[in-house]
C-alpha cells in the first residue's frame, strides 16, 4: 500500500521504516528539513537499536522516502497516518500538532474524487478522532467522514525497543469510523503475523492507550510503594517479593508458554521512578481529562504523587546514612530515564541531580549517550556538576554512586572497582540491578531500593 506518515519523530519514523520493510511505499513528513535531509541521506535522526539498518534497507529498495511537503505525498498515498507529538500543556494534552496536520490532510483532499483514509496514531484523549478530527477534516476537506476514511490505531511501542515492539506486536488496535476504514487499515497490517487484530470504536481505541500507560505506571509506582515498606522492615527484599508474587500466571499468563523469564518482564520492579516523553504526560492528561468530566481520580492521582516523591526518597535515606551531602562527591551512574536511549524526558535523574545540588552535593554524571541531552537540561558548570562516559574517572575519590539507570555496562563494573577507587564506596542501588553479597563481600556499603 501507498502511506504517507505525518510526524517522524520516535514513533512515525519507527512506523515508517518497519512498514517500508514490510513492503509498503511510504513517504514520511516532517516539518523539520534537517530530519528528512538525513533520512534520505540513510541517517537515523533517533538513536534506536536496529533502526539505522532497517532505514539504510528501505531507503535503497526504494520503499521510503521522506519530504516536507505534504500536498505530494498525501495525494500519491491511500492512508495518511498522523504520528506528530500531543505534548503536555499545564498537564492537559496540546492537540495543535494533531489539529494543524488534520487541517491541511484535509484541505489537500479538498475537490480529489480519490478516497483517503487519515489515521490517527498519535496518543490523543479519548473523543478527540469523532470529534475535533472529524469536525476539521470535513471543514477543511468539504467532504462527509466516510467519503474519506477516519481511523485511530494508538502505539504501544517503548523507546530502546522501538524496532521489536513495532515488528512483533501483543496486538494491534484499530479505532474505525466505518467498515471500509478498517479493512482499509487492516490491510497495512496483513503481514503482522501473530498479533491479534482488533476492530473497536474511535474512542474505545484511545482509551485503550492511556489506560494502558496508566495502569504499567500504576504497577511501577505500586511496586515503589511497596519497596517503602521493605526498606522499613528488615530482611525483606522487594526484589524477592515481586519477582515471587509474578510467578503467578495471573499476572503473567506467558509464563505458560516459556515466553519470558518470569518476573523479569513486568512492570513490578521498584526504581528511582518512571520517566520518559509519555508515562508522566499521559497519565497527567487522563487525571485532567477525568476531572474534566467531573471525576476526580484517585488511583492515577496516587500514581503520579508517589513518582515525584520516589527519587527524592532515595536522597533521603542518603541522608540518613551521611547526615549532610554538602560538598559530597556524588556520581550519578546513568542519565537517560531508561536503558537504550540517549532520551533524558522526566528522567529520574533529573530530579536525583537538582535535589543532591540543593544540599550542596557535587554531581559527576556517567552515561554511554544521554551526556549530550542531560548537559542541555543541566548543564556542565566547573564547581558543581560534570559528565563523563567513563566511570572510572567519576568514581574517582568518590563518596557516593548512585544507579540510577540499569545500563548494563553498570551492572558489569565489578564490585572491587568501587572499593578501590572510591573515597567511600557506599552505592545506592537504584534499580537494583547490582549483586548485594558481592557488593558487601567486596568492602562496599551497598544500599538498595526495596531494601532495609
Ligand atoms: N515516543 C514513544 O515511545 C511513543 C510515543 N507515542 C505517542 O506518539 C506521538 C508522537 O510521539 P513521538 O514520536 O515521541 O514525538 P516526537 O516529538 O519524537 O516527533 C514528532 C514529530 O512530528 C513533527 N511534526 C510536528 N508537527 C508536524 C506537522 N504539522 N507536519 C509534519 N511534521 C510535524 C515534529 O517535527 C517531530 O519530528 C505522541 O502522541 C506520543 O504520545 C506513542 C507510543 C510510544
Ligand atoms: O506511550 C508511550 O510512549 C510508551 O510508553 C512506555 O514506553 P517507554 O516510556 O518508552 O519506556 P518503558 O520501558 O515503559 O519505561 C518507562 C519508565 O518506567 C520505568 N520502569 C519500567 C518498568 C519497571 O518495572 N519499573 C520501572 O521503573 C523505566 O525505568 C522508565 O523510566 C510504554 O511501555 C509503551 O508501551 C508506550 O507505547
Amino acid at each position: 500500500m501507498k502511506i504517507s506518515i505525518i510526524g517522524t519523530g520516535y514513533v512515525g519514523l519507527v512506523t515508517g521504516i518497519c512498514l517500508a520493510s514490510k513492503g509498503h511505499k511510504v513517504i514520511c513528513i516532517d516539518k523539520k528539513q534537517e530530519v528528512v535531509d538525513k533520512i534520505n541521506a540513510m541517517v537515523s535522526p533517533i538513536y534506536e537499536p536496529g533502526l539505522e539498518e532497517l532505514l539504510i534497507k528501505a531507503v535503497s529498495s526504494g520503499n521510503l522516502i521522506a519530504t516536507t511537503n505534504l500536498e505530494h505525498s498525501v495525494l500519491n498515498s491511500e492512508v495518511s497516518i498522523i504520528a506528530v507529538g500531543t505534548p503536555a500543556n499545564n498537564d492537559e494534552i496540546d492537540l495543535s500538532y494533531i489539529e494543524k496536520s488534520v487541517w491541511e490532510i484535509g484541505s489537500v483532499l479538498k475537490n480529489k474524487n480519490c478516497y483517503h483514509v487519515v489515521c490517527v496514531k498519535s496518543t490523543v484523549v479519548p473523543a478527540t478522532s469523532d470529534t475535533i478530527v472529524k469536525n476539521l477534516l470535513e471543514k477543511a476537506s468539504d467532504k462527509m467522514i466516510g467519503e474519506i476514511g477516519l481511523a485511530m490505531n494508538p502505539e504501544f511501542l517503548r523507546e530502546g525497543k522501538a524496532v521489536e515492539d513495532f515488528m512483533y506486536p501483543d496486538r494491534i488496535v484499530i479505532g474505525a469510523h466505518d467498515h471500509r476504514s478498517f479493512e482499509t487499515m487492516k490491510n497495512i497490517y496483513k503481514d503482522f503475523f501473530n498479533a491479534p487484530i482488533l476492530h473497536v470504536n474511535l474512542r474505545t481505541a484511545e482509551m485503550i492507550k492511556y489506560t494502558s500507560n496508566a495502569l504499567l505506571a500504576t504497577l511501577i509506582s505500586f511496586s515503589n510503594e511497596i519497596a517503602a515498606l521493605c526498606e522499613k522492615t528488615k530482611n525483606i527484599d522487594v526484589k524477592e517479593v515481586m519477582e515471587y508474587v509474578t510467578l503467578d500466571k495471573r499476572f503473567n499468563p506467558r509464563i505458560d508458554k516459556q515466553l519470558v523469564n518470569p518476573g523479569m518482564n513486568n512492570y513490578l520492579k521498584a526504581g528511582c521512578g518512571f520517566g520518559g516523553s509519555c508515562f508522566p504526560k499521559d497519565v497527567k492528561a487522563l487525571i485532567s481529562y477525568s476531572k474534566g468530566l467531573g471525576y476526580q481520580p484517585q488511583i492515577i492521582d496516587a500514581t503520579i504523587k508517589i513518582n515525584k516523591e520516589q527519587p527524592l526518597r532515595l536522597i533521603k535515606r542518603l541522608e540518613e546514612k551521611l547526615i549532610s551531602l554538602k560538598g559530597k562527591k556524588i556520581v550519578i551512574l546513568g542519565l537517560a530515564f531508561k536503558p537504550d536511549t540517549d532520551d533524558i524526558r522526566e528522567s529520574p535523574a533529573i530530579a536525583i541531580i537538582n535535589s543532591l545540588l540543593e544540599k550542596g552535593a557535587l554531581i559527576h554524571g556517567v552515561d554511554p549517550i544521554a551526556i549530550e541531552s542531560m548537559k542541555k537540561v543541566i548543564p556542565e558548570d566547573k564547581k558543581s556538576v560534570s559528565y563523563t562516559p567513563d566511570y572510572v574517572t567519576a568514581l574517582k575519590s568518590a563518596d557516593v554512586a548512585i544507579l540510577v539507570t540499569s545500563w548494563p555496562e553498570f551492572a558489569a563494573i565489578p564490585p572491587e572497582a568501587f572499593n578501590k577507587l572510591m573515597k567511600t564506596p557506599i552505592v545506592l542501588d537504584g534499580r537494583r540491578v547490582l549483586d548485594k553479597k558481592a557488593f558487601e563481600a567486596a568492602g562496599v556499603v551497598y544500599m538498595g531500593i526495596g531494601l532495609a
